[in-house]
């Protein structure tokens, strides 16, 4: 299976680093949550990570050819515009592009990892409804199940639940959870610090375009973490339910 190894990873934008020396392993079976403020460096991390943007330094995935990288990673960018007036079944599967030669229609084995991410999130009833007429969330929701049809063992995923519903935030986190207890590795940044908490197996928290702790959510989420980076106090507390965090008041 493909992990995830960045080592020194660093972009500059400018005279600046955004992202500063990042090295970091990240093991099939994990669900990690990257989190950190706006402009901490989270996208700019993920892309370096992806190959999409030039950078100094190792990534496991980067360095792949790109026929290899769309095997093994997939991505979900931050801007989720549907600009394309296609089916919901037809634009997710254009997940399974990089299982299919050119021009190569979807076999069975297509077919069924279309219907299975169709299914999984809740959007079989979608199926022939054109993308571009969807809600925002809806259309979000489109665009997860199109990573869910790649079966890439890597998804790598920029704030994936904004504009969701609250259940569908649970729903969608808990897809992510159960991915990596099947043995996939998904790294999401989060904004969303109580379902980061509570889904994550790990936070990685960065800031200035460093990373700046990593390890257990309830270990991340502390304190001094929580003023010195995000400028805020914070309800913290385990539950039979899980961690429960809620952000109190800015300091
Ligand atoms: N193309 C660019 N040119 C110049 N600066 C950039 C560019 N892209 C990003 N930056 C800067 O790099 C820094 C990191 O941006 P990035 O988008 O990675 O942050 P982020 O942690 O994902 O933030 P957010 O939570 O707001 O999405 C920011 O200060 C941003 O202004």
């Amino acid at each position: 299976m493909t992990g995830l190894s960045l080592s020194h990873l660093s972009v500059h934008r400018g005279p600046c680093p955004v992202v500063d020396d990042v090295t970091l392993e990240v093991k099939p079976g994990e669900c990690v949550g990257l989190i950190g403020p706006n402009g901490a460096g989270k996208t700019t991390l993920m892309r370096a990570a992806l190959g999409l943007i030039a950078h100094k330094g190792d990534s496991s995935i980067a360095r792949l050819s790109s026929a290899e990288r769309a095997r093994a990673a997939a991505w979900l960018p931050q801007m989720r515009e549907i600009a394309w007036p296609v089916s919901v079944e037809t634009l997710v599967g254009l997940g399974r592009t990089p299982h299919m030669g050119p021009a190569q229609r979807p076999g069975p084995l297509d077919r069924a990892a279309i219907d299975a991410a169709l299914a999984r999130m809740e959007l079989a009833q979608f199926a022939g409804r054109r993308a571009t007429a969807l809600s925002g969330g809806e259309q979000a929701r489109v665009l997860i199940a199109r990573a869910l049809a790649q079966e890439a063992p890597v998804l790598i995923a920029d704030e994936p639940i904004a504009g969701l519903d609250p259940a569908h935030q649970i729903t969608t986190m808990r897809i992510f959870s159960d991915l990596a207890a099947e043995g996939r590795l998904v790294l999401v940044a989060l904004h969303d610090l109580g379902l980061a908490a509570r889904f994550c197996t790990r936070l990685v928290l960065m800031h200035r375009g460093r990373l700046v702790a990593d390890g257990e959510p309830a270990d991340v989420l502390n304190s001094d973490n929580l003023a010195r980076v995000f400028g805020l106090r914070a309800f913290m507390a385990e539950t039979e339910d899980g961690p429960v965090f809620q952000p109190l008041e800015v300091v």
